[in-house]
């Protein structure tokens, strides 16, 4: 059984769910999506938009998917939980990204056998670039993996981890877009302080970040490798790591990293 063969269900059409909709749709335009949210007018553009089946009716969504991806927020989780407990029958997948709610908290409130799949994306799902971190439910089935990884893999890179590491993964690629916008604001304010256009140095900037990614995941060289291919003897880029060095440019990435898979833990207690 593929993606397709599913009819999938959000609840919740907020900044992620709606990311998730958008990427999947880009990569299975004859999919049928179901989506649900409180706010009337988020539905209506989604539905305008994107011709997708909306309502403000999260058991009515449910009803009619075969998978139903959680995407509200986790405070709120529990509540709408217990509100769709009966609509939520054994023959669905449910696929959470709450950060931080463990898969135990989100099978206490379901039906006994309810099939749970946790995954933590990120925003750049919007353009089919997400980085993703799947683990498995209790009863999960080996199809309800192969079901959301495709899912995630439709809209961009997905990885299959044990629960523990979801709070670490949530710290670097699902909170880390947030890193790494200001860095390309940041890297173009420094081009304009120097005379250039705002609109070409955003643009330069973002390049110069795709690309370096790129060529991590491309040519499967370390890092610290690639950065000595830029930096020349007595050149320019050796002069702005000295700069960045002296400015924690590593422990403040890290601590980034670290400080959000703290808040995600806090989350899950
Ligand atoms: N924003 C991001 O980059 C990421 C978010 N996540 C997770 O995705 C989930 C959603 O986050 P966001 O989209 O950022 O939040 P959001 O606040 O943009 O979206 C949440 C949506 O849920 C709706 N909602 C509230 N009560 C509801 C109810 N009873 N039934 C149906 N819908 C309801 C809201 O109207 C809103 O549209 C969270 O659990 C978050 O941890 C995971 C990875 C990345
Ligand atoms: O900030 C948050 O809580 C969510 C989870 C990961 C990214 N955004």
């Amino acid at each position: 059984m593929h993606l397709t063969e599913k009819r999938i269900g959000f609840i919740g059409t907020g900044k992620m769910g709606e990311s998730l909709i958008r990427g999947i749709l880009a990569s299975h335009s004859e999919i049928t999506l179901n989506a649900s949210d409180v706010y009337k007018p988020a539905l209506e553009r989604l539905n305008n938009e994107l011709g997708i089946n909306v309502s403000t009716d999260n058991t009515e969504t449910i009803g009619d998917s075969d998978v139903v991806v959680l995407a509200v927020k986790p405070q709120i989780l529990k509540g709408v939980l217990a509100a769709i407990k009966d609509s939520i029958t054994a023959d669905k997948l449910v696929i959470s990204i709450a950060a931080g709610v463990p898969v135990a908290a989100i099978e206490d409130e379901l039906n006994e056998g309810t099939r749970v799949v946790r995954v933590m994306p990120n925003i750049a799902a919007t353009v089919a670039e997400a980085a993703s971190a799947v683990c498995a439910g209790t009863n999960a089935t080996d199809e309800d993996m192969e079901i959301a990884l495709e899912m995630f893999q439709s809209i961009g890179s997905a990885i299959t981890i044990p629960e523990k590491l979801m709070d670490a993964v949530t710290g670097l690629s699902g909170s880390g877009p947030a890193y790494i916008f200001p860095v390309i604001e940041a890297l173009a304010d420094g081009a304009v302080y120097e005379g250039l256009d705002r609109a070409n140095a955003i643009t330069l900037a973002a390049q110069t970040v795709l690309g370096a990614a790129k060529m991590v995941l491309e040519t499967g060289m370390h890092p610290g490798e690639l950065k000595d291919m830029v930096t020349s003897p007595a050149g320019t880029t050796i002069r702005a790591i000295r700069t960045l060095e002296e400015s924690g440019i590593r422990a403040a990435f890290m601590n980034a990293v670290i400080e959000s898979s703290t808040r995600s833990k806090e989350l899950g207690d």
